[in-house]
């Protein structure tokens, strides 16, 4: 999977948490969506849950499913979501009750058919730190921390993107293997990051805040590099076609 100046296989992403932190406008959306897009073109199905809908655009140019309306059933979806490519948008932006209800109920079921059918499939939790808090426990934080804890044997992986990590639950947090760490300015997350990276905290507080916008200390197998993930374009060749015929 070519995300920029880095490549990863995809067997480094798939089965695995993944975190993706960063201050506001460091990049992380961004970031989230290049893994989302190559996920997709290896075939491994998505679920994005998207709290200001920002994703609703590429899913619905990609043939994806989006879910506004709660009513619908979460088991379906999750069958659904079993096949190859399928990619799942749940538009949270309205933040009402029965969104969060169905979005617990839809991950348990997905748990429950990757019990009986174990296939590759990521979830991507955009604002993580509102659906799987430190320090308070939900239906929902339930079903997050269980994909992130056991999801491994059942092909269940999980994308954590904040920009608030040291309000990430945890136990879920800890269990990534691997980080994009975007730029982060505030002592309560550089503490994070000081937590998470095997380098001196001296060198985390001089490197971190001059991350440029994409860019990231990339932490995976006791490494870190620093990285550029390329800037998410919707269908570059339509574009690029447009411009030489204008
Ligand atoms: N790798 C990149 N190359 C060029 N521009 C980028 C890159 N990553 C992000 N940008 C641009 O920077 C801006 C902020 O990016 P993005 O929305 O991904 O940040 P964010 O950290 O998710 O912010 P927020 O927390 O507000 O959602 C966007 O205009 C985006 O197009």
């Amino acid at each position: 999977m070519i995300l920029g100046d880095v490549v990863l296989p995809k067997e480094q992403v798939t089965r695995k948490c993944v975190a993706i932190l960063g201050i506001r406008g460091s990049g992380k959306s961004n970031t989230a969506k290049v893994l989302v897009e190559e996920l997709i073109k290896e075939g491994v199905p998505v679920t994005i849950v998207d709290p200001d809908g920002e994703y609703v655009e590429e899913v619905v140019a990609y043939g994806g499913t989006v879910v506004s309306d709660f009513s619908s059933d979460p088991v379906e979806l999750a069958l659904l979501h079993q096949k190859s490519n399928a990619i799942v948008d749940v538009d949270m932006s309205e933040w009402r009750e029965e969104s969060f209800t169905f979005l617990a109920k839809y991950l348990d079921a997905m748990w429950q058919v990757a019990k009986a059918y174990p296939m590759d499939r990521q979830v991507v939790i955009e604002e993580a730190h509102e659906f799987v808090p430190q320090g308070k426990q939900t239906e929902l934080s339930d079903a997050i921390v269980r994909i992130a804890l056991r999801g491994r044997k059942r092909g269940l992986g999980l994308v954590f993107v904040s920009q608030r990590s040291a309000k990430v639950n945890k136990d879920a947090l800890t269990e990534s293997e691997l980080y994009f760490l975007h730029k982060v300015v505030h002592p309560a997350d550089l503490k994070v990051y000081k937590e998470i990276l095997p380098l001196k905290p001296k060198e985390i507080e001089r490197v971190v805040p001059s991350l440029g916008v994409g860019e990231s200390l990339l932490y995976f197998n006791g490494e870190v590099k620093r990285v550029k993930v390329r800037k998410f374009e919707l269908f570059p060749q339509v574009q690029a076609m447009n411009e030489s015929l204008a």
